[in-house]
């Protein structure tokens, strides 16, 4: 088993809202998620879900806070996906659409869950309730979830 891939996902919630973007292109093109991105080489996880966000939303912030870690394995694919999530409560600067990303901001009893990536529904609404989660995910293509597992945890 190859090391999984690691993504970072940044939720900036101010409530009664919740900052998503729409992914404009590839993988995931057309849903509303976090904003992030692959952690690259010799990048600490942080460092990626810092340089995603100010990519893909033109935000920075001073503080993340570490929510969850979710594996994701997709049958027929040997290669796992492990998504490292954060929330941040402040930032700096005002949503910019990218190339990547249409920001949008959502009551977060609005949150668009058909919308979006089938997980979420099941691990968004910790994050909102601050409360630290573990998941496991497995999915037969993009729609369908066969296996999960999610799981409330005392440290990450
Ligand atoms: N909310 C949510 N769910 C996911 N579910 C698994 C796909 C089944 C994955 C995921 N991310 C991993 C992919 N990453 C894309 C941006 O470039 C790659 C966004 C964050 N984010």
């Amino acid at each position: 088993m190859s090391a999984p891939r690691l993504f970072a996902l940044v939720l900036v919630v101010q409530p009664p809202r919740v900052l998503l973007g729409k992914k404009k292109s590839g993988f995931g093109a057309g849903l509303w998620n976090g904003f992030g991105g692959i952690v690259e080489p010799g990048e600490s996880i942080e460092d990626a879900a810092r340089r995603g966000l100010k990519a893909e939303s033109g935000l920075t912030v001073d503080t993340l806070q570490k929510m969850g870690q979710i594996t994701f394995e997709f049958v027929g694919n040997s290669e796992l996906m492990e998504v490292h999530v954060f929330r941040a409560d402040q930032f700096h600067g005002e949503p910019k659409e990218s190339d990547e990303m249409q920001p949008q901001w959502f009551q977060l009893d609005e949150v668009p869950y058909k919308q979006m990536w089938p997980d979420d529904v099941y691990w968004f609404p910790l994050v909102l309730q601050r409360k630290l989660f573990r998941g496991y995910f497995k999915f037969q293509g993009q729609d369908t979830i066969v296996e999960h597992t999610l799981n409330e945890v005392e440290q990450l």
